[in-house]
Parts: C-alpha cells; structure tokens; sequence
C-alpha cells in the first residue's frame, strides 16, 4: 500500500498532489486571509450557533488530529444562517498546532500564524442523509475555524486537555461524555468566509469556511497537552503530534467576505 500521508518530510503538504491531485485545485484550504481585500458583506447574517443540546460520544486520536465526535443522529446542535443556506449538524471538532507557539494554525491572517487552530465540522443534513455522504457532496461541509493562542488558562479547555492522556497513541479511542464546544467559542462571532476545501487528504472542495475574527486564548500548560499526543502508535517509534497543519494554499481569484466592516 502507499505511504500514508501525513505530515513529515516524505509524507507531507507537499508531496499531497501524487495521491491526491486536487490539492492544486482551484479552491484549496486553509488561506492567508488579507484583511484589506476582505469584502464587507451586508447581507451577510451574523452566524447562529445552537449548541445547547450537544451530546458528545467520544474523543479519538486518529494519527493525525485528536478529534472529539459528537452524536448527530438529529439537528440538536446546528449552525445556521450567517454565510449558510440550509443548518449544518455538528459531527465532530479537531484541532491543528505547531511545536512552538510561533506557528501551528492552518488559516493565516495578514501572514501570521497562531499557535493552534480548532475546527468545528457540520454537514448539511437537510440535503443528505449523513455525514459520509455529505463529505463528497459540493454542499455538503461548512467548518468553523476558530484561532487559540497562549496566554491565560481556558477553563473550557481542561475537560478536553485531561482526557488526552488516554488518547496519546494512533488509534485509541475513549468515551468522553458531557464536553459542550460551547464553552470553546471566543466573545465576539464576527467571521471571514470562503469557499474552500478538506485541509487533509481527500481534500474535497466543498467546504464553506467560516473563520472567527477573534482568537481563544490557552495557557501554555493546556498547550502543552497538546504536544504530548502521538502520531506514533504502541508498536512504532515516538513520533510527537506537532506541527499538524496545511500551509495557506493560492486564493486564485476567490473573494473572501467579511461579516463585519
Ligand atoms: C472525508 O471527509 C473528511 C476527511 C477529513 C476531514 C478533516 C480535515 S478537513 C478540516 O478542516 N480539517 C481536517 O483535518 C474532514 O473534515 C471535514 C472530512
Ligand atoms: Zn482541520
């Protein structure tokens, strides 16, 4: 079987194209997000988020990303309106980092990296009947994209940063019940938005981006928790997840809006 992509030398952005060639499409994810070319959009509605009644099911580390899955067997935790047409089901959250506090999100704002950046993927379940089904569809994912740099403690963040000791090798899974992402969405929901892609293999371009202006803020503890999870699993030599992220790929012509002016 081929090298499994990942994000080494070998096996990284870079050499992504070979296996999956859409990665020099057209709309490819994440971008630099130039702040002066953003388009102030007034029809944009501002983004509702209903995460009441989340019900989470487990935390997984799949050699990649930790990501934690909720249960969407129906709409209770939806994102509507803003840049969206029809609500999108939340299916799980992850998130990207680097090995320093320098660099580490996918998305980039007037070229500068954060520390972390935590994906909330939804699909369009009013179109399609579930998630794998939606994840080819060119409607089918809008993911919110929201940057996490260091500085104070988040509170919100403990529940998830001490479950990853059980999670530290490729391909542990544990249940991690009553964790609500809402506890993880920064003040203000002000947001850019873009069609875009998958940041990872298959790199399917049909995500609708939305990415908060504003950052969460971590302590370096809680960031460090981070760095002591494993691409690797039991058998393999240690392989720290780090610097898990896609660099910004070319905009090519498209237009990025911006909820607020
Ligand atoms: C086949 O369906 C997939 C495959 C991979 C991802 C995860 C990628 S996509 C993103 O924004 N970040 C990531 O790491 C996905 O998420 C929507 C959907
Ligand atoms: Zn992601």
């Amino acid at each position: 079987t081929g090298l499994q992509w990942g994000y080494g030398e070998d096996n990284g952005p870079s050499e992504w194209h070979i296996d999956f060639p859409i990665a020099q499409g057209s709309r490819q994810s994440p971008i630099n997000i130039v702040t002066s070319d953003a388009v102030y959009d007034p029809d944009l509605l501002p983004l509702s988020i209903c995460y009441d009644s989340c019900t989470t099911l487990s935390i997984f580390n799949d050699g990649h990303s930790v990501i934690v899955e909720f249960d969407d067997v129906d709409s209770k935790t939806v994102i509507q309106s803003g840049p969206l047409q029809v609500p999108y089901r939340l299916k799980q959250c992850h998130f990207h980092w680097g090995g320093k506090n320098t660099h580490g999100s996918e998305h980039t704002v007037n070229g500068k990296s954060y520390a972390s950046e935590l994906h909330l993927v939804h699909w369009n379940a009013v179109k399609y009947k579930t998630f794998a089904e939606a994840a080819v569809a060119p409607d089918g994912l809008a993911v919110i994209g929201i940057f996490i740099e260091t500085g104070d403690d988040h509170p919100g963040l403990h529940q998830l940063t001490d479950a990853f000791y059980m999670v530290k090798f490729k391909g542990s899974k544990a249940v991690f019940p009553g964790f609500n992402p809402k506890s993880l969405l920064p003040k203000s929901l002000h947001y850019w938005t873009y069609p875009g892609s998958l940041t990872t293999p298959p790199l399917y371009e049909n995500v609708i981006w939305i990415v908060l202006k504003e950052p969460i803020k971590i302590s370096q503890k809680q960031m460090h928790r981070f760095r002591l999870l494993l691409f690797s699993n039991e058998d393999e030599d240690r392989l720290p997840m780090i610097d898990n992220f896609r660099p910004p790929q070319p905009l090519k012509g498209r237009k990025v809006r911006a909820s607020f002016c």
